[in-house]
């Protein structure tokens, strides 16, 4: 399988917040971003390995900033590192300015997703090559989330995550 950078899975998904979609303080609904992440970030697993993908976990999200009723909102997702049948998804989510276009960050998130076949059995897919400063930084980040988050699944030992536990004996 030939490898692919990043920008072959990057997926943009642009809309607004609606009356329907926010809570009490009239801003976007968490539930509702996270699924317009888990959107984003499937095709951008699916642009990849070009398999049927489900989210196997969903190892961070950040909610930074309140996203008021209105909002234009930008979520970009593209496939971080990938292993055997797995792919880390990082996801950045944007608040634009209505008048001047100026964007801010507003959100992160780290979803993981499985390639499978028709009948759900995990499949290998392309191998995963950062060309970007940002990119390197998050594939070189990414196998200790895997191992953080297969250790909290309880398909992991501590003992075997030596990426992660190298973090904390440096
Ligand atoms: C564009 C072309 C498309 C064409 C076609 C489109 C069709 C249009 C489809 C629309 C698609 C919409 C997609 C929406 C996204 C959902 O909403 S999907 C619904 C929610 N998710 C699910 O239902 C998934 C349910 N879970 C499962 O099916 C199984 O647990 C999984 C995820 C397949 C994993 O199975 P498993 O038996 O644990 O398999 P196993 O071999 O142990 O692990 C497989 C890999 O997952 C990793 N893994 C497992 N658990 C974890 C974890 N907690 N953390 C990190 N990694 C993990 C393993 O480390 C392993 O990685 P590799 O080393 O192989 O890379």
């Amino acid at each position: 399988m030939e490898a692919k950078s990043p920008s072959a899975s990057r997926t943009t998904m642009t809309d607004m917040v609606l009356p329907s979609e926010t809570n009490a303080l009239q801003n976007l609904f968490g539930g509702e971003l996270l699924a317009r992440m888990d959107r984003a970030a499937s095709i951008a697993a699916g642009r990849h390995s070009r398999r049927i993908t489900v989210t196997a976990s969903v190892n961070h999200v950040a909610f930074n900033l309140a996203i008021p009723l209105g909002s234009v909102v930008t979520v970009e997702a593209a496939v971080s590192r990938a292993y055997n049948t797995s792919m880390e998804v990082y996801i950045d989510v944007w608040i634009e300015d209505r008048y001047n276009g100026k964007r801010t960050k507003a959100n992160e998130a780290i979803y993981t997703f499985v390639a499978v076949d028709e009948t759900g059995k995990p499949t290998e897919v392309p191998e995963l090559v950062p060309e970007t400063p940002l990119e390197i930084t998050r594939f070189e980040g990414a196998l200790r989330r895997k191992q953080l988050s297969l250790v909290l699944a309880g398909k992991m030992k501590p003992d075997n995550a030596t990426e992660l536990k190298a973090l904390f004996t440096k």
